[in-house]
């Protein structure tokens, strides 16, 4: 870590926009604790460099169809070979992180799952409930999360759009990585 003001390099992937818009609040609240930050959006066809000089690198994910996003799954394959994991922080935006117990690596499927997968001891991994937004869906997306839901007790209602995110959460989010920048070797 440098003397000047602790800087987390925020990359990104998101399909409808909700992980976009958890990284834009976590940059905010990441200001206010005298965080600086960049935010970069990974898709199909960017695959920017890894900024390996900020004092901490998180990635953001959501998930589809039981996966996180590829563009974030073949990005952290990159991260992981220039940064060491203990300046890396991942996290993952889905629609079971809107159930109790279910933010954390331990608690959230998704999440265990990828770090299990590829080995990584991330400095502080969370699990963040997304958006559910039924009308915007297309049929056979409507369907099948309409399926998962009925499974998970979730609403089915095909009008139903609710914004699971809990933004209180979101805030400690940033209190936590705030912390780890401010006080890391
Ligand atoms: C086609 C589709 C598949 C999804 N699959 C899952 C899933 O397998 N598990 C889950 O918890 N959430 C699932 N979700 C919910 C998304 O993770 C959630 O809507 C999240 O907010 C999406 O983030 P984004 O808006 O940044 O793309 C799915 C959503 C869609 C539209």
């Amino acid at each position: 870590m440098t003397s000047e003001r602790p800087r987390i390099a925020i990359y990104f992937a998101s399909h409808d926009g909700q992980t976009r818009k958890i990284v834009g609040r976590l940059a905010e609240h990441l200001g206010a604790h005298g965080v600086g930050t960049t935010i970069t959006e990974l898709t199909a066809d960017a695959s920017p460099a890894v900024d390996a000089r900020a004092d901490l690198v998180l990635l953001a994910a959501a998930i589809r169809y039981g996966f996180h996003l590829p563009a974030a799954r073949r990005f952290l394959a990159r991260l992981r070979s220039e940064v060491p994991e203990r300046r890396i922080a991942v996290v993952s935006v889905n629609l079971t992180a809107r159930k109790p117990g279910r933010q954390t690596a331990e608690g959230n499927v998704y999440l265990r799952n990828w770090l299990k997968r590829t080995g990584l001891r991330p400095a502080l991994a969370a699990a963040v409930a997304g958006r559910l937004d039924y009308p915007a869906y297309r049929w056979f997306d409507r369907m099948m999360i309409q399926a998962i839901m009925t499974i998970s007790g979730g609403p089915t209602d095909p009008a139903t759009v609710i914004e699971y995110t809990d933004w209180q959460e979101v805030e400690n989010l940033s209190q936590k990585l705030a912390t780890l920048v401010t006080t890391a070797p």
